[in-house]
């Protein structure tokens, strides 16, 4: 669409918050306008505004966005328009390389990035400019399909990043990368999105120096912040109070990946847009919802960050803690981010902070299979021996409202196990009468015929959020044939095959989201609040107790104490059987 003339005159669908965010302690009136993402025909870009009930406004390709410049191809724009720089801090490390510049790669790729952008690094290590593509240059791929122009993209790519090297605390470093931004921004409106990819101890000093020295004056400032948001609810609150003192709370962006998975976004979808599933959604038809995690890798290379950690900070009370509350939030008002978040917020406050008695730990321990030596969790050599830090747990969740009273939300989430899994399975309950759960004459009339397996009448809904994303949903059915023979099976909706085109990476869905300033996906403090709640007492009980882990085999399917777990409560796991 470059080059086409037309032009975007809409700032406040592309650019909402603007205003607020170049000075931290003004609060953003709220927007009538948020925008929304779709794709056109082509396949490109688009923000459609939504009204304040969520009813599409306006549309307008990203390539339509900001066409009123140029910008050469260094990057250095030309006069007028706005411009978007984005600063990836830790750039050096883990996740930068693995997840974030390969996800602005793709934006690019797919045309999803403003026509005027920079991409900056900043860490401590030296590095040049060309260093720094070198690097980043060996993670990008052509995710999307293998078009004959993916080399001269990347190429387009790379002599948009840049590099800036300073401390984590220092002004001066941040002032340095200030003068750097301001001669790519040249006579643009500046916006400035900061990714926090560090380790949490440094996210304020960070916070502290970029937001004094290198904010946008005319433009917005964003910072997405990764997790861990704490340990627990003082640490939290802590971090939260400490990002405050120089962020609103519009300007913080706090990331959880699993928000912007494919399958974790269309949970709404099936629920509130198909009449079959919503009044279903109760207590009086659902008997248990289970979320499963399951890696079948350890902890390699983080061990130092997990050890402080565990799995239940690490995946629980964020990732599955964030599926759950979309799963079982009141509608919203509308699809607007506030509406959403309210909704979560009240689901996360209506829960039953969880006992030591609902929770089961283990941990890996080494395992040698077909000539394979598989190590214990404490053979990491940045573990400290004799460690008790959990890799697997499993809890049983309570909702006390109306719509979920007395159904469990049980999690499970491990490392180190059989394989890798994440996904959300619905047991409803059995189906009451159950016709075909009696003994039957059998056909042919030769006495009665044990039908019990037939009581076994009862419905499974899967949501696969990963590997092989699916949804399918277990049904009864006869056999064909003269007899009664009930079988189980799927219908299943199989999205390799339903849809053959590539799922977006999550990281590129949030980083898109927090470019347009769109929260929906990012979690409020408030929610956070709630969360850590009900995870707080119990990770001070453990840790209190000194509970020792339920030593599990590397590879196998964790503790035997999950299953009593879920007994406990009458539920056998679905992913078992
Ligand atoms: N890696 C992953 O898969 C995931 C990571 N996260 C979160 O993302 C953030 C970044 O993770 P990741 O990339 O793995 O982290 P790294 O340990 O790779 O750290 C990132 C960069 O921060 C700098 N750094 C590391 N340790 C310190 C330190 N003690 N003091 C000051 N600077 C330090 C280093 O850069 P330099 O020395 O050049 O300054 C390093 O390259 C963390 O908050 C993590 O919890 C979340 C989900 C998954
Ligand atoms: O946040 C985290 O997530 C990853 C798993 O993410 P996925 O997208 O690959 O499923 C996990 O390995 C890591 O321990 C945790 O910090």
């Amino acid at each position: 669409m470059a080059g086409t003339g037309l032009r975007f005159r809409q700032g406040a669908i592309f650019f909402s918050g603007a205003h607020a965010a170049a000075h931290p302690r003004t609060r953003t009136p709220h927007h009538h306008c948020s925008p929304q993402r779709t794709h056109d025909a082509r396949g490109r870009c688009r923000l459609t505004a939504k009204s304040a009930n969520g009813r599409p406004q306006i549309s307008a390709s990203f390539r339509d966005v900001a066409i009123d410049g140029a910008q050469s191809e260094d990057g250095a724009p030309e006069q007028g328009g706005s411009t978007v720089s984005i600063t990836v801090v830790g750039a050096s490390g883990d996740l930068a390389k693995k997840k974030i510049f390969p996800a602005l790669f793709a934006l690019y790729y797919e045309d999803c990035l403003p026509e005027h952008f920079t991409v900056f690094g900043y860490a401590r290590s030296k590095m040049s400019d060309e260093e720094l593509r070198n690097m980043i240059s060996l993670t990008l791929t052509c995710r999307i399909d293998q078009r004959e122009n993916c080399s001269d993209k990347m190429e387009q790519f790379l002599k948009r990043c840049f590099y800036q090297s300073g401390q984590y605390n220092s002004e001066e470093g941040f002032s340095e990368l200030d003068r750097k931004l301001k001669e790519k921004e040249a006579g643009k409106v500046p916006n400035r999105l900061f990714y926090l990819s560090i380790p949490p101890n440094i996210f304020v000093d960070v916070v502290r120096s970029a937001s004094r020295t290198a904010s946008s004056q005319d433009g917005w400032t964003r910072f997405i912040v990764e997790k861990p948001f704490g340990r627990d609810s003082e640490s939290s609150g802590e971090l939260t109070r400490n990002l405050k003192k120089y962020l609103a709370e519009e300007q913080i962006f706090r990331i959880d990946h699993y928000l912007g998975k494919e399958l974790v976004e269309n949970l709404s979808v099936l629920r509130f847009s198909n009449l079959v599933f919503e009044p279903l959604w109760s207590r009086n038809y659902i008997r248990n919802v289970q979320l499963i995690f399951s890696e079948d890798f350890g902890t390699e290379g983080r061990g130092g960050y997990f050890d402080n950690y565990g799995i239940i900070r690490d995946i629980m009370q964020n990732h599955l803690l964030q599926i759950l509350a979309l799963f079982a939030m009141e509608t919203p008002v509308s699809l607007d981010a506030e509406d959403i978040r309210n909704e979560k917020v009240k689901v996360l406050r209506s829960m039953r902070q969880l006992r030591l008695e609902d929770v089961v730990v283990g941990q890996y321990k080494g395992h040698s299979k077909g000539g394979k030596t598989y190590p214990a969790y404490v053979d990491d050599p940045t573990v400290p021996s004799g460690s008790i830090t959990p890799t697997f747990a499993a809890a049983a969740l309570f909702i006390d409202n109306a719509r979920w009273d007395g159904v469990p939300f049980l999690m499970k989430a491990g490392k180190a196990l059989h394989t890798r899994r994440a996904e959300i399975r619905v047991q409803f309950r059995r189906v009451p009468g159950n016709l075909y759960g009696r003994r039957r004459r059998s056909v042919g009339g030769g006495g009665t015929t044990a039908t019990r397996e037939l009581e076994k009448a009862t419905n499974e809904l899967v949501l696969r959020v990963q590997p092989d994303e699916a949804i399918y949903l277990k049904i009864n059915s006869k056999v064909p044939g003269l007899g009664m023979r009930l079988d189980s099976s799927d219908l299943n909706l199989l999205y390799s095959e339903r849809y053959p085109a590539e799922i977006p990476d999550a990281y590129e869905r949030l980083l898109l989201d927090a470019i347009e300033g769109e929260r929906r996906l990012f979690i409020r403090s408030d929610e956070l609040d709630a969360a850590w709640a009900i995870f707080t007492p119990v990770l001070a009980d453990l840790e209190a107790n000194k509970v020792a882990p339920e030593l599990y085999p590397y590879g196998s399917r964790g503790p035997v104490g999950a299953h009593y777990l879920a007994a406990n409560h009458n539920v056998r796991w679905g992913d078992i059987s």
